[in-house]
Parts: structure tokens; C-alpha cells; sequence
């Protein structure tokens, strides 16, 4: 049980090992993600595995879009969406490595977008498409303080060698202790559009 839902996961779904700390993690970033509760926003979970952190939004959203690489943490998101009664959450196996012109034409422009990638970071085409589709609130949700630092930069001050300009701005970024013991540290960072 995670921010008061149910969720069952599989074996090679990624499913954060510090379950305590996870509610400590999705309240953060449903805190960041500032949605109005009014049920009219899109959200886009980016490297959404199980759907936990669209599926905690989902109840203040007008629709969820999960993407992830994983087929059995898709098929997992789509039961955990059944399983506590959400039926406004689409999860779809992508790999987010290798998006081309027809991402972003299967749902509308997001509101806000979570991006929660694994320890590489965001691919250079994904951060090309984030510049370009300028959604209004972006929650980055990473592990690992050197790639997010260099994905944080991309989005703030563009991709020199890409002719690619940033539009954000840092809002916050707020680090959980999510392997206590260890040196490794969770950051959820926001960004505003400028
Ligand atoms: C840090 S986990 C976050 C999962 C989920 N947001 C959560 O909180 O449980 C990163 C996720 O990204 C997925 N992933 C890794 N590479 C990917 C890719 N190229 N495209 C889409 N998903 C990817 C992994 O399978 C994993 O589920």
C-alpha cells in the first residue's frame, strides 16, 4: 500500500525497494506536481514502471499517459489502475531511447510531466522533445545526482551543440533518503517553464 492505493508488481517490474520512503518520495512529487484538483489536467508519467507516481496523480487528473520500456511493469500498471478503481490512466510500452516525430501525437499537450528515468538519465531525444513540446510544470525524479544535474542543465540552458535553447527554470530540488546507510541520495526536482 502506497499513498493509500494497492499495488501488485511482478518480477521484472522496477518497484522501489524502500517502501517507507517511497510515501515520503510520491507525496513530494504529487506536492511538486501542484496539480489544481479540479480534474482538468493531462499528466505524462515518463519512466512510469508499475504506474505508481501517474496512478497517485491520476485521482486529481484529467487523464494519466504512462510510458515505460518494461512489458511486464506496463501490464502491472494497467492491473494496479483496475485494482483501485482508476479508469483514467493509458499506459503504453515505449522505449524512450528511441522516440521519433509520432511521439507526443497519441495524447494532448500535458500539464505537468514526471520524468523518473533509471541511473543513464533522459536520452537527447527525449530532452529535444521536452524542450520543444514546453509543457508548463516538469517533475525530474532521479537517482542519480550527476546525469539528473546534466538533464537539469539541458532543460534550463539548451544543448549548445544541438541548437537546442533551455526554457526552464529550477524551482527546488529536494532530496530523499531513500537508501539510508548507503551514499546514494533520490532527488525530486522541479522546473517551471519561463
Ligand atoms: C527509476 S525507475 C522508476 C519507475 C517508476 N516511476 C516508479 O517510481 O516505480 C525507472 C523506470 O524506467 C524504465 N526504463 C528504463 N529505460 C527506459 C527506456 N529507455 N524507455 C522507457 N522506460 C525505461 C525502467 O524499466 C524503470 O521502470
Amino acid at each position: 500500500m502506497l499513498r493509500g492505493l494497492t499495488f501488485q508488481i511482478s518480477a521484472n517490474s522496477f518497484f522501489q525497494t524502500n517502501t517507507k520512503q517511497a510515501d515520503v518520495l510520491y507525496k513530494l512529487i504529487e506536492d511538486s506536481a501542484r496539480l489544481k484538483g479540479d480534474g482538468s489536467e493531462i499528466v505524462l508519467d515518463l519512466f512510469c514502471g508499475t504506474g505508481t507516481i501517474g496512478l497517485t496523480l491520476a485521482r486529481r487528473a484529467k487523464h494519466v499517459y504512462g510510458y515505460e520500456v518494461v512489458p511486464e511493469a506496463i501490464a502491472d500498471a494497467r492491473k494496479n489502475a483496475k485494482l483501485n478503481g482508476i479508469n483514467n490512466a493509458t499506459f503504453v510500452k515505449g522505449d524512450l531511447n528511441k522516440i521519433n516525430e509520432s511521439f507526443g501525437k497519441e495524447f494532448p499537450k500535458p500539464d505537468i510531466i514526471i520524468s523518473d528515468p533509471n541511473r543513464p538519465g533522459m536520452h537527447m531525444k527525449l530532452i529535444k522533445w521536452l524542450l520543444e513540446v514546453k509543457a508548463p510544470r516538469i517533475v525530474y525524479v532521479s537517482c542519480n545526482p550527476a546525469t539528473c544535474a546534466r538533464d537539469l542543465d539541458y532543460l534550463c540552458h539548451g544543448v549548445e551543440e544541438k541548437d537546442l535553447g533551455g526554457c526552464y527554470e529550477l524551482k527546488s530540488v529536494i532530496p530523499v533518503d531513500m537508501f539510508p546507510h548507503t551514499p546514494h541520495i533520490e532527488c525530486v526536482c522541479l522546473l517551471e517553464l519561463r
